[in-house]
């Protein structure tokens, strides 16, 4: 019998049906019996509903994985009117409460006209109680039950069932698994990145169930979906819900990366439940499975961003709407200067830049899957959702845009290198960045001179993990074979996301902003991407620049010149 394995190099779909009785080539598209297929691919489970259905089969050449599509869910991706139309997000501020889940109900409902794909983040500050809760465990106390953080989401998670009228019992599983899991922690004194990410896991899988039973519980017919597979067998979870965001081949945990593969999950996945039984996907955001573990991960930080996006991909929705507590993506972050203001409309690459540099309105990978299927994401505020927000597309009119906003990333460190000369100018630099490869280090700013190199170190490779001590003396004992390093801490980078072409009016009103308020530049990065300038200064000075800088380019006579003007169509 031949197995998946034997289906590797197929680079395109095969399908087949229940009449043609037998494969000739598996090169090509192929109309297949099912037989056939049940005989090539050992493995493959095909839904009973669609025995004798056309089925699709799409072959995983890295992991002998199959997927099987019924071809009326092919229909349904490509002809239905009736299909999944956009997918909204709401973050964690948006489902802090049951009172904030009614204003989200009522919000998704407010839009007869769409049938969306919903995802959810874990209510409030669920992630952060929950990883002091592990930290706790793992350090100073001997049963789960001492943890005041337990005892908040315990709280938080059955003050909103009650409130919405549910039954606890859709929590009580989970609440109990929790509370074991923290328990294993503590036994073990141990918090592996990997046992955080099941543990951060619980309050995504618990904010879906809860909203997709008040939802069913007003007559809205909903379907709690979990973004993993692992996970959901330890929880119980009936299988036929679950679908697979792969994480990276590493499975770094706590900082996964979507496959490519993941997209057509995730299509045959909701498409394939919403043609056998509509509903309203309720889809947990952040979580992945890891390829070679299966175990749960995240998508780092965040990371809901980048679940709704994957699916505005997988699905090629029409657009992706991501709904936050504050109305689109500002001009500079309102907790360094409650001024900024909302930007009408930004491209991909701007908001990537945006999102990489530090602006944690947007996770900083969130923006690929949206640019490859260009799919438009919209921000809007959930607590202000008459507001125009924020819209996102692959190019805009840029020949009046200057600036568009200002961002600070802290706590970052930076490299002055030197060579000694050991090495000639072609393999110090190779040298000096394969250190950086070697010990798994990003480098996020680059000034070079010939004989010079200035650079500043990402503080976590996306946004989890931090730069240890250790890990400097590294970096700097490996360069010193060939170079006399200065490492230079507590630096912030601005980063002004704008229009690079009119880099002379940005940076000639930068440095007069800089000298009046008596700040030195000690590195500025421009030229390598379009649309961003990056200056370093000291972290001490950098919120006073950022004020200043607002002050100058949003609220001065420039201020005309660098609104792009024109608001958003109030349209959601
Ligand atoms: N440039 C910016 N624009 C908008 N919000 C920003 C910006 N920089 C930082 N923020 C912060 O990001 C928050 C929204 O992001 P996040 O907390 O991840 O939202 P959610 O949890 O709702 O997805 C805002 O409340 C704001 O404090
Ligand atoms: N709950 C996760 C994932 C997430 O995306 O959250 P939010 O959408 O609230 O930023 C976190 O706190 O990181």
């Amino acid at each position: 019998m031949a197995t998946a394995t034997h289906l590797c190099g197929i680079k395109t779909p095969i399908y087949f049906s229940k009449s043609n009785r037998h494969s000739q080539s598996l090169c090509s598209p192929e109309r297949l019996s099912f037989h056939s297929v049940t005989e090539l691919c050992g493995a493959v489970r095909v839904p009973a509903q669609s025995r004798g259905r056309g089925l699709k089969v799409v072959c995983d050449v890295r992991k002998n994985d199959v997927l099987v599509q019924t071809e009326s869910t092919i229909q349904g991706l490509e002809g239905s009117t009736n299909k999944l139309s956009c997918v909204m997000k709401f973050g964690g501020s948006s489902v802090a409460s049951a009172d904030r889940m009614k204003e989200v109900a009522e919000l998704i409902l407010s839009f007869p006209e769409e049938n969306p794909v919903i995802v959810l983040s874990a209510m409030g500050k669920t992630t952060n109680k929950l990883i002091l809760a592990g930290e706790k465990a793992a350090s100073c106390v001997s049963d789960a039950s001492e943890i005041d953080e337990l005892d908040f989401v315990k709280e938080l998670h059955h003050r909103a069932v009650d409130e919405l009228g549910l039954d606890r019992s859709i929590i009580t599983d989970h609440l109990e698994n929790l509370e074991r899991l923290l328990n294993g922690i503590s036994a073990l004194k141990e918090l592996t990145p990997r046992s955080r990410d099941y543990l951060v896991s619980f309050g995504e899988c618990m904010s879906t169930r809860i909203f997709a039973a008040y939802l069913n519980e007003i007559g809205v017919k909903a379907r709690q979906v979990c973004g993993f597979l692992i996970a959901c067998i330890k929880l119980r979870i009936c299988e036929h819900s679950c679908f697979i965001f792969h994480s990276q081949y590493k499975d770094d945990f706590n900082n996964a990366d979507i496959l490519e593969e993941t997209y057509s999950a995730v299509a045959n996945r909701l498409y394939g439940d919403w043609i056998s039984d509509p509903a309203i996907p309720i889809v947990t955001g952040f979580l992945g499975k890891g390829l070679r573990t299966c175990a749960v991960t995240t998508l780092g930080r965040g990371g809901s961003d980048l679940t709704a996006t994957t699916i505005g991909k997988g699905l090629g929705l029409r657009e992706i709407q991501v709904w936050k507590d504050v109305d689109g993506v500002l001009t500079c972050d309102p907790n360094i200067y409650t001024g900024a203001e909302p930007v009408p409309y930004l491209t991909f690459d701007e908001a990537a830049e945006l999102a990489y540099f530090g602006a944690q309105v947007l996770h900083p990978q969130s923006m690929r899957p949206a640019r490859e299927g260009d799919i438009p994401v919209r921000v809007k505020n959930s607590y202000n959702r008459n507001a125009p927000g924020t819209l996102i597309t692959k190019s805009r009119d840029m020949s009046k845009a200057i600036l568009t906003s200002i961002v600070l990333k802290r706590n970052v460190t930076m490299l002055d290198i030197v060579s000694t000369r050991m090495l000639g100018q072609f393999g110090f630099l190779a040298k000096v960045f394969s250190t950086f490869e070697d010990l798994g280090i990003s480098v996020d700013v680059v000034a070079t001179s010939e004989v010079s190199i200035s650079l500043t170190l990402d503080p976590s490779k996306l946004w989890s993990r931090e730069l240890i001590q250790q890990e400097l003396d590294n970096v700097v004992e490996e360069l010193e074979k060939i170079a006399k390093v200065k490492l230079l801490q507590h630096r912030s980078i601005i980063s002004l996301i704008g229009n690079v072409q009119r880099s002379s009016l940005i940076l000639e009103k930068v440095f007069q902003v800089f000298r009046k308020n008596g700040v030195n530049v000690q590195m500025i990065s421009q030229g390598a991407s379009k649309v961003n300038i990056s200056l370093i200064v000291n972290d001490n000075e950098s919120e006073k620049c950022v004020r200043a800088l607002h002050e100058a380019f949003f609220e001065s006579d420039l201020a005309d010149l660098v609104y792009e003007n024109g608001r958003l169509p109030n349209k959601c």
